[in-house]
């Protein structure tokens, strides 16, 4: 879902083939990019990187589909068109194709499976807290109400879900989908009394701070509601902070925003397996089942799933 989601809204793809083969490339490039690089055959690292297959046909692809924006084939209102916009700005602020192309690439590799796993976080806390799912889904049958019949979503109701943005930040606050951040010291310094010296490697544990019971209480139940309050500066940075915040911070909040109330104004849930480890050497925390769910439709107009 959210593949194919970044794909329309970078590239306006929408045939199916073509989404299933750019998937399992970027699979193949981002499995081998956070892999541990040894050179031996058969092991994630050599399959993306020294083999250079899944790249390769992904650049063709890509390279191939601004060759026809070019020709003026096809013209969109989408990430890659205003990239080559650009070509009419001087020499030094257009971007030439393989510019263009790793844009596309690290927008996909950066916001698919992190809008995924924190998608798949949000089903399984709003399943162990009835209670959330309930206030949930008030909200969003509300919404559905005041619309028009089969009318999509727009900005406004968006912005009107101000329980769902609450739910989406408790998911991000314990999912903690990036665990950290890493950084290196440009200079010697000292923060609050560590002595850090140039050169060192340092990683800013998100998990830790979204778990510290000085900011959060109960920090291990799950409860929108803390979001009522502001939270302390530096507290809650499931998107990071600083010069490099994530770029597809509000993307990502509309995504789960629109999932959580297609899910909840339509569905009840249960889980199909209790298993709760998560996956292994995943470097984004996932539960091992993949999270399977059955899903009961909560309209007779809607068809069972
Ligand atoms: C729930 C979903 C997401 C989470 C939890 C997330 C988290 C993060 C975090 C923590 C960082 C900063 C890393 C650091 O400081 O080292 C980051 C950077 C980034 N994210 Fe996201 N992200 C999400 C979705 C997305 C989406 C949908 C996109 C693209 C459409 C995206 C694109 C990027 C890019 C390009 C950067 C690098 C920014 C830079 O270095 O200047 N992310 N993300």
């Amino acid at each position: 879902m959210t593949f194919d989601a970044m794909c329309g809204m970078l590239m306006s793809i929408t045939e199916d083939s073509l989404l299933r083969q750019i998937e399992k490339d970027c699979t193949a490039v981002s499995d081998a990019m956070l892999s541990f690089p040894v050179m031996i055959p058969g092991t994630r690292y050599y399959k993306g990187i020294m083999l250079k297959q899944a790249r390769k046909r992904l650049m063709e692809t890509f390279r191939e589909i601004i060759a026809r924006r070019r020709r003026g084939e096809e013209s969109t209102d989408d990430f890659l068109q205003s990239m080559l916009q650009r070509d009419s700005l001087p020499a030094g602020e257009k971007l030439d194709d393989s510019e263009i192309m790793d844009n596309l690439l690290t927008l996909i590799i950066a916001g698919q499976t992190t809008t995924a796993a924190a998608m798949m976080w949000s089903v399984k806390f709003l399943h162990d807290s009835r209670d959330a799912q309930d206030i949930l889904r008030e909200e969003q049958l509300s919404l559905t109400k005041m619309k028009p019949e089969g009318a999509s979503l727009n900005q406004e109701d968006i912005n009107n879900m101000r329980y769902g943005l609450k739910v989406v930040k408790e998911t991000l606050r314990m999912s903690n989908v990036l665990l950290w951040f890493p950084r290196v010291a440009l200079n010697d310094c000292t923060i609050e009394g560590y002595e850090i010296k140039k050169g060192w490697h340092v990683n800013i544990d998100a998990t830790c701070i979204h778990y510290d019971s000085d900011l959060f209480i109960d920090p291990l139940k799950f409860n929108p509601q803390r979001f009522d309050e502001m939270q302390k500066p530096y507290s809650f940075i499931p998107f990071g902070s600083g010069p490099r915040t994530c770029l597809g911070m509000n993307m990502a909040k509309v995504t789960m925003l629109v999932f959580l109330h297609r899910l909840t104004s339509g569905y009840t849930w249960t889980l199909d397996d209790l298993d709760t480890c998560l996956e292994n050497k995943a470097h984004i925390p996932r539960l091992r089942s993949g999270c399977p769910i059955t899903l009961k439709s909560i309209s007779k107009s809607m068809p069972e799933a």
